[in-house]
């Protein structure tokens, strides 16, 4: 299935900069700088090791991160060596996050952070039918942010609208800040036409949860506490879903048990994603394929899950939009066609495909095609 997966063309929609660096990379920023910024080599290690740890350990990693890409080159590197590790992954269209920064010690502000890292996304933003990957931007707000220092990324990804900033996300230490710090900051991005998008329920806040729900926001991501009640309150709210983070962090006991399976049995808008893909020492492909393999889900049922992201995406475009329905019928076509060379009855195969109501747009293409085929065999067999 980790195959199929890799294959399968994927949208992420949650994926953080700073966690997705590529150990290589950390290791060798490290080396160069470590000792200047009082990066012990265990921490090195803590950084890079492929283990679980918990909640308020991740949170102290992403500090030591912090700790080596201070600099406005590194920042755009580390940018363009992300978001080539999805493409390779085969991910068609991403929306990754990353918190604006000040840094006066290293003459860093908030919008030269933002530029550093649009330089790196540079070749992804205007793209178009032939290219491998889009790529947009979310501007996270940290929950150790004032509110001040929250309206002041909402005030750039408003102003960085047509460059690709496409949202706003809430994200940080859950244990840390108040919900009504950051209400003034979240209702002017929404005000502003940004989308908004919110880390909600990685532990346990029923308060909280009602405030953000009340607040209409775009996505959820993770909902690890969220009961059943507030599932259902947040039944039309596409959810991003980060397994391996959440297995990782100890919000979650077993794949098996993740709620994934309550989530997508009740036919809610999911979507799964990566989080922290270096720090988790995963891709978007395994994630797929851990879920697959968790719920007994086939080769179909992936290539739906995968093709239904195109609606949850934060990009209103809706030449966006056609290019990746054309990008997803493609591989709709192409996996029928492996299903029909594999000798697959073309009744059943009729059957399958008669349910055009769940199927994605252009399947009616690959429908005919389908049918074109199954003519053609029927004939040859006579
Ligand atoms: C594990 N679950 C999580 N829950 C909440 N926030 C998380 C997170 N994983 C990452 N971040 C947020 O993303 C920052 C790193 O990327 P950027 O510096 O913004 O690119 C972290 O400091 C944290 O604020
Ligand atoms: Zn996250």
């Amino acid at each position: 299935m980790l195959e199929f997966c890799q294959a399968l063309p994927k949208i992420e929609l949650h994926a953080h900069l700073n966690g997705s660096i590529r150990n290589s990379t950390i290791r060798e920023l490290a080396a160069s700088k470590g000792d200047a910024v009082g990066l012990a080599r265990e921490d090195i290690l803590k950084i890079t090791e492929d283990g679980d740890r918990n909640l308020a350990e991740c949170f102290r990693l992403f500090d030591l991160i912090h700790k080596v890409t201070t600099e406005h080159t590194t920042v755009t590197r580390i940018t363009r060596e992300v978001l080539q590790d999805f493409a390779d992954d085969n991910v068609i269209y991403i929306e990754i996050r990353t918190t604006p920064k000040d840094n006066a010690k290293f003459g860093i502000t908030k919008q030269s952070y933002l530029d550093s890292v649009l330089a790196g996304m540079e070749g992804y933003i205007h793209k178009g039918e032939g290219s491998k990957m889009m790529a947009r931007l979310i501007l996270s707000i940290d929950r150790r942010e004032t509110t001040e220092q929250a309206l002041a990324t909402v005030k750039l990804a408003a102003a960085y609208k047509t460059k690709g900033v496409v949202g706003i996300d809430l994200s940080g230490n859950p244990s840390i800040g108040e919900w009504a710090t950051f209400v003034p900051a979240l209702r002017k991005a929404q005000q502003q036409g940004l989308k908004v998008t919110l880390h909600a329920g990685e532990v346990t806040n029923s308060t909280e949860i009602k405030s953000m729900l009340e607040m209409q926001p775009d996505r959820l991501g993770h909902v690890c506490t969220f009961t059943d009640d507030e599932l259902e309150s947040a039944r039309d709210i596409p959810i991003e879903l980060c397994p391996t983070s959440n297995l990782r962090t100890e919000s979650v006991k077993s794949y098996g048990t993740h709620h994934f399976g309550k989530i997508y049995g009740r036919g809610m808008p999911v979507v799964l994603c990566t989080d922290d893909s270096g720090v988790f020492n995963t891709t978007l492909s395994k994630e797929y394929a851990i879920v697959a393999d968790a719920f007994s889900m086939d080769e179909e049922a992936m290539l739906q899950l995968a093709s239904k992201a195109v609606d949850y995406i934060f990009d209103a475009s809706p030449n966006v939009r056609t290019v990746l329905k054309g990008k997803f019928s493609a591989a709709w076509m192409r996996w029928n066609a492996s299903i029909l060379s594999q000798g697959a009855p073309c009744r059943s195969e009729a059957r399958k495909l008669g349910c055009m109501g769940r199927k994605p747009f252009g399947m009616s293409v690959a429908i005919f095609a389908v049918a074109a085929v199954c003519i053609v065999q029927a004939f040859a067999r006579t």
